[in-house]
């Protein structure tokens, strides 16, 4: 792959940190090495001097004093080893991707630590989008990509999609606007990157099938485009998952990911902690072709530096304690049955919705209603219920959007049908 074409300017100007190196050879010297180059300082005036993090049903996380020091002060910029590493293992273990064992010019699988998966976006974009780029994507998507797509004044090419996911058959009309054989010629227009949310999509929740996959996969390399997979509710799929033992990973009943077929190494998957261990750690992760992720964390370098050492020993820890497959039996169990079994029949004469295959979200078309931006801003309030108005998950969030977004995490099943009775007056009223 000729990664270099794909590269924004300014990520192509992006420089190792020559501070950051001196941290990681620091990092890798032994300790008996005297330093007096970083700029770091000395944890020994740290107020903080152990911890103890109790965890449910299991052994407490412990940080003693040289712990302590080690998880107040700067680290590695691609993340901790030992995160890393845990981390590495599980994306083999879960999707056996092709790249695994590529060279690093053939675009070797690599990973970098992330505060958040919104931050490996962010700086994902960063790397491969200029103004005027035409960038593939299905809408409605997540707000969070819009809002870090939008600025950089990049064409967004809705393609179609529906509960099963972007419809290929929509994208192949879509590229059918450009010959293929154009695609490395320098100015080409022809789109270089493909935004999607596989899996319980961010408001919909539909899930890509495997087939669907393959044939979006077959047209990234006819047309030479990259695939941004942004999974953060890969984890929160609702068919269960028979075993905890990673061998059997192969024959899950859950989709394979574009990672797991990517013989060509154009895919950059984001994945996150927060959905499955906390939100407020901010922990995300970037897999994908070394030469891409090396730029991501010069990026990083420059901005963050690295996510926060305390907390990524802290996940660490964590995640040895539970090893891959306690931490696959741990947190595959995402069944909200309240919502699952949701059909209120105060309902369904006013809205309707596909079941959603995974995540945390259900994307609900009120019958009647034109936009309900207004609706859900001024009116829902009266009643005492919140819901996303479906436009703002849109390219163009003033066109007006029938949908909203319910999200189903926080609320008991009891709170989600009384909501539900609570919009469904507000849309009598309205209607
Ligand atoms: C598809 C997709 N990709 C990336 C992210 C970012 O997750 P991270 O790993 O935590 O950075 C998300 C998070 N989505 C949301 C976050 C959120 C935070 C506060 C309040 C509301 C929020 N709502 O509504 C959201 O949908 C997502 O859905």
């Amino acid at each position: 792959m000729n990664y270099a074409r794909f590269l924004t300017a300014v990520s192509a100007a992006r420089k190792p940190s020559p501070i950051r190196i001196l941290t990681e050879l620091q990092q890798r010297s032994p300790p008996s090495l005297i330093s007096l180059a970083g700029g770091a300082p000395n944890p020994n005036t740290f107020p903080f001097q152990s911890a103890s993090i109790k965890v449910k049903g299991g052994e407490a996380l412990v940080m003693d004093e040289p712990l302590m020091k080690r998880a107040l002060q700067y680290s590695g910029s691609y993340g901790i080893p030992e995160l890393l590493s845990w981390m590495k293992d599980l994306q083999k273990s879960l999707h056996n991707p092709p790249t695994a064992g590529y060279s690093s010019e053939r675009g070797q699988m690599e990973m970098c630590v992330t505060t958040g998966s919104q931050e490996g976006l962010c700086k994902i974009f960063e790397m491969l989008v200029n103004s005027g780029d035409n960038v593939l994507l299905d809408a409605p998507t997540y707000s969070g990509t819009l809002a870090a797509l939008q600025p950089l004044g990049c064409n967004l090419i809705n393609v179609a999609s529906d509960q099963h996911g972007m419809i290929p058959a929509d994208l192949r009309k879509i590229l059918e606007r450009w010959d293929p054989a154009d695609a490395q010629k320098p100015g080409s227009s022809v789109p270089r990157v493909l935004y999607t949310i596989p899996n319980g999509g961010n408001p919909t929740g539909a899930s890509m099938t495997c087939e669907r996959k393959q044939e979006v996969y077959e047209l990234a390399r006819k047309y030479d485009f990259l695939i941004i997979e942004d999974d953060p509710y890969y984890f929160l799929q609702f068919q269960k998952v028979s075993s905890s033992d990673l061998s059997l990973y192969s024959q899950r009943p859950w989709a394979p990911t574009f990672l797991s077929m990517d013989v060509d190494s154009r895919v950059l998957r984001t994945d996150s902690f927060s959905k499955i261990l906390s939100s407020g750690l901010r922990i995300g992760f970037i897999t994908g072709p070394k030469p891409l992720v090396e730029r991501v964390v010069l990026h990083i370098q420059a901005s963050t530096m690295h996510t926060s050492t305390f907390t990524q020993l802290m996940v660490s820890q964590l995640l040895h304690n539970w090893g891959p497959g306690g931490f696959l039996k741990n947190k595959l169990i995402y069944i909200l049955d309240g919502f699952l079994s949701f059909s209120p029949v105060c309902f369904v004469d006013v809205a309707e919705w596909h079941p959603p295959m995974a995540g945390m979200f259900l994307w609900i078309k009120l019958k009647g209603i034109k936009d309900t931006q207004q609706l859900i801003m001024e009116r829902a309030l009266e009643k005492e219920v919140l819901l996303v108005p479906g436009g703002v998950f849109n390219i163009n969030s003033s066109d007006p959007c029938p949908y909203v977004r319910a999200a189903f995490s926080l609320s008991t099943p009891q709170q989600i049908d009384e909501a539900f009775r609570r919009l469904a007056d507000l849309i009598k009223d309205a209607m």
